[in-house]
């Protein structure tokens, strides 16, 4: 099949099979491309009329127990390392809220103070979620590795709505390379586990590692299969210090193409547009390629790292909702209301208990959309 045939066919609310998939992704033709992204663009703004939701992110502890390859803040790597205060995590939350964003997004390595129980730290985590909740009254996502299956209960009942924890490629030798010592099929169950527990999940991909345009479709299959509400993408970004330091960073490309396809396998999914990978700078092509999230907005006094680019338009108050929203504009798109976030993740937590009760188990793609015109 051709690349129109396939972009026609997925552009009619088919899915594609892995054939199809690799023959949209692997376009360089700059025609091809243009109208990849205008066909993802028009099937967003269908789903979400000209309404972008704005993450606010809270990277709180650096410390993590893995040793990721690709990752700045592995446990051996020479990185910043810090651990913010119950008070400092609130107050950065509060001042995100007063910025304008719809969601905070808790993260952190996989640090062993707050996830060892018995620890000190391990109830210092909820309460954490519960007094960021009691203090801003926004949807929290929690973004704290591969955790138990009681922990994630747990911290549904604090007050969480989401669960992010990305699998980052779903080729099992590539996996291992990358999450040495962390079983991906433990990594994936904990994603099903707080699913069953009432939370909404993120799935995410890393592209510009090695794989191949069919494990990039094989992964779009395990994010259908996974029925994630928010799936993303980042380019691997090279980090000091790391085994993978050298590993020759990638052009934006790909990146931007599985932004386009999983808006056209995923109408009505939410797609991050990450600050965290080319700063404000790399807005305009993400969301233009069809995305409907910017995440990785950071206040810039707040001492915080990003994750990919840990300093990257951070204190130059770039990555903030003043920043982010004339982008937004020059694309014809405009913030969300709070409340519009809020429904949205109504309707998803309803449709989720029911899946869940089994009452229901339908195409994503028949789903109605909130935004729908
Ligand atoms: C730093 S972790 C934070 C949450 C938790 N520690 C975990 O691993 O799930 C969040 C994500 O950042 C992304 N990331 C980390 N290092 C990166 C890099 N060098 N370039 C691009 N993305 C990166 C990975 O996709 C990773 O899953
Ligand atoms: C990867 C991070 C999000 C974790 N839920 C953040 N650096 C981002 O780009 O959105
Ligand atoms: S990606 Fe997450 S788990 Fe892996 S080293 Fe980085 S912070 Fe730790």
């Amino acid at each position: 099949m051709g690349f129109y045939e396939a972009l026609e066919k997925v552009s009619a609310g088919e899915f594609l099979n892995q054939e199809e998939i690799a023959v949209l992704l692997s376009t360089d033709d700059e025609q091809e491309n243009r109208d990849l992204f205008t066909a993802a663009c028009k099937v967003r703004n269908k789903c979400f009329s000209n309404k972008v939701f704005l993450y606010g992110f809270v990277y709180f502890s650096t410390y993590c127990r893995n040793k990721c390859n690709f990752c700045f803040y592995r446990a051996v790597n020479k990185s910043i390392r810090y651990r913010k205060s119950l008070k400092e995590i609130v107050d950065i939350a509060v001042s995100l809220k007063k910025s304008g964003i719809h969601l905070i997004d808790l993260t952190m390595g996989e640090d062993p103070y707050y996830l060892d129980r018995g620890k000190a730290g391990y109830d210092e985590l909820l309460n954490i979620i519960k007094q960021v909740k009691k203090a801003t009254n926004l949807p929290v996502m929690i973004s704290p590795g591969t955790v138990s299956e009681k922990l994630l209960e747990k911290m549904k009942d604090s007050g969480a709505e989401w669960y992010a924890c990305y699998q980052e490629t779903h080729n099992l030798n590539l996996y291992n390379k990358l999450r040495p010592d962390q079983p991906y099929q433990k990594r994936y169950n904990s994603k099903l586990a707080a699913k069953e527990n009432g939370l909404l999940i993120e799935e995410g991909l890393l592209t510009g590692l090695g794989e191949n345009v069919y494990d990039i479709a094989a992964s779009f299959y395990k994010m259908k299969e996974l029925e994630a509400q928010q799936i993303r993408v980042m380019t691997f970004v090279p980090q000091k210090g790391t085994p993978m330091e050298q590993f020759s960073a990638h052009d934006n490309k790909m990146e931007l193409k599985i932004i386009a396809v999983m808006r056209l396998l995923f109408p009505d999914r939410l797609i991050p547009a990450s600050l965290d990978v080319e700063g404000i700078d790399g807005l305009k092509k993400r969301i233009n390629a069809g995305a409907n999230v910017v995440t990785s907005i950071i206040p810039p006094d707040s001492g915080l790292a990003g994750v990919s680019q840990s300093t990257l338009n951070i204190k130059d108050g770039w990555r903030t909702v003043q920043g982010v929203v004339p982008i937004l504009q020059e694309c014809g798109l405009a913030p969300a209301s709070v409340s519009e976030y809020k429904n949205w993740l109504k309707n998803e937590e309803h449709k989720n208990a029911e899946e869940n009760c089994g009452l229901r188990r339908q195409n994503a793609r028949n789903r109605s959309c909130v935004f729908a015109s």
